[in-house]
């Protein structure tokens, strides 16, 4: 098991991690997930080792890493796939690295089949692919055979295929019983991949629990009604609809292909409502939003680096021609009901952390736990200052 406890890390005025607090636990697969620039490597880096906590600890099975019993055969990391040295051939380097944990030459072998390198084994990592890197940089943190394994967006540079093994393999080291921590960008991928997830915000713990509660906490439900098509007929139906549903207190906005997204009604009220207003329904289907959805509209007050041509790119979908776009898309905080507002409070559940409770409960309140605080806490604040560019060498596309 990982546990960090109050991890927080400073790079001067830059606060990176500040008070998280978490475990990673065996037999299941634990995404990572947040925002660029919020403070998943550093975490990363942090449980390695790698860098020094400049407040609080994390532990592996009770030991800081650097105290651990022989490390490379409990714990195997990919952190930077392009971090080795490129003029050695992949299967030498897998025997370099075996050779300083007294790892036998076999297993190299072996692990050169599981990543499926073995017919390139022989040939420079310099001229290997972003993914044929990736595959490599597992092929190392599985080279111990450890219990806990660390993984920094594995799926970065793969194709289809190759996210498809990443997956498998992922769930079967955690069916295994091994403790599986994986960061990601990729929502979709980590819906399919794990079981729990630990959400960071700006260095700050956002979330901590499963993917389904994930889900269930953080996304709402919506109904998608659809009218039948008609250059004229189906316009005006669409109004009389979206007026008789927002007159009973629903919200409708439009969908890319003409339907209706509708929140706040249940579907046996919009039926009746379309009956009552005399219209007829060619789609009426109940939705959950997904994880990318739930995902961004959590996050999405802490984000660092955003588009200045659209800042919610990627949050709705493009207006048909014609559509009228909703007056102002509501954001959480702000009150508002509807397809982006925050679900309503939910009283402590047993087995859920109560800092998790009250951080939803503070944004809810339109409370923002990511600005300075009014009063200062015991360790200086996380900097809330606009975030300068990252730097080169933090841009992992880069790397
Ligand atoms: N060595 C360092 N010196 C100064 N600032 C740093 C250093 N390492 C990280 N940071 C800063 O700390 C913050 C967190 O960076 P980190 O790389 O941990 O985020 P991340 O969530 O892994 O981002 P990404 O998803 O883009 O890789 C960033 O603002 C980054 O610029």
């Amino acid at each position: 098991m990982i546990e960090a406890v109050g991890l927080t890390k400073r790079y001067g005025a830059k606060t990176a991690v500040y008070n998280l607090s978490f475990q990673v636990r065996p037999g299941t697969v634990t995404g990572f997930l947040g925002p660029n620039g919020s403070g998943k490597s550093t975490t990363m880096r942090m449980i390695l080792g790698l860098d020094q906590p400049s407040a609080g600890h994390v532990t592996i099975g009770g030991y800081p890493y650097n105290k651990l019993p022989n490390a490379p055969r409990q714990v195997g990391a990919l952190l930077d796939a392009k971090a080795m040295h490129g003029g050695r051939a992949a299967r030498n380097h897998l025997l370099c690295l075996a050779q300083l944990a007294g790892i036998p030459a076999r297993r190299v072998d072996e692990v050169l089949g599981v990543v499926g390198l073995q017919d390139v084994a022989k040939k420079r990592s310099k001229g290997f692919s972003l993914g044929m890197g990736q595959r490599l940089g597992i092929a190392a943190a599985l080279l111990g055979d450890p219990q806990v394994l660390l993984f920094d967006e594995p799926v970065n540079g793969l194709d289809p295929e190759g996210i498809l093994w990443v997956r498998n393999l992922m769930k079967s080291l955690a069916a295994e019983g091994r403790t599986v921590f994986v960061s990601s960008h990729l929502m979709s991928e980590m819906a399919l991949t794990a079981e729990h997830l630990i959400v960071i915000g700006r260095g700050q713990l956002m979330a901590d629990m499963s993917v389904q509660e994930f889900i269930a906490r953080n996304s709402a439900d919506f109904a998608r009604v659809r009218v039948p098509d008609g250059p004229d007929a189906g316009g005006a139906a669409r109004e009389k609809l979206t007026a008789a549903l927002t007159e009973a207190g629903g919200q409708v906005l439009p969908e890319q292909d003409g339907a209706l997204r509708v929140t706040g009604l249940p579907l046996p009220r919009i039926s009746d409502l379309a009956h009552g207003a005399d219209v007829r329904l060619w789609e009426l289907s109940p939705h959950q939003a997904s994880l990318e959805e739930a995902y961004m509209r959590m996050t999405q007050g802490a984000v660092d680096y955003r588009s200045t041509t659209d800042q919610r790119a990627g949050l709705q979908q493009p207006l048909p021609p014609g559509a009228v776009p909703p007056a102002q898309m509501p954001v959480p905080g702000q009150g508002q009901s509807g397809w982006y507002a925050p679900p309503p409070p939910q009283p402590h559940q047993p087995g859920q952390p109560m800092q998790q409770v009250q951080q939803v409960q503070q944004v809810q309140q339109g409370h923002n736990p990511y600005a300075a605080p009014q009063q200062p806490p015991a360790g200086p604040a996380p900097t809330t200052a606009p975030a300068p560019a990252p730097a080169p060498t933090m841009d992992k596309d880069a790397r």
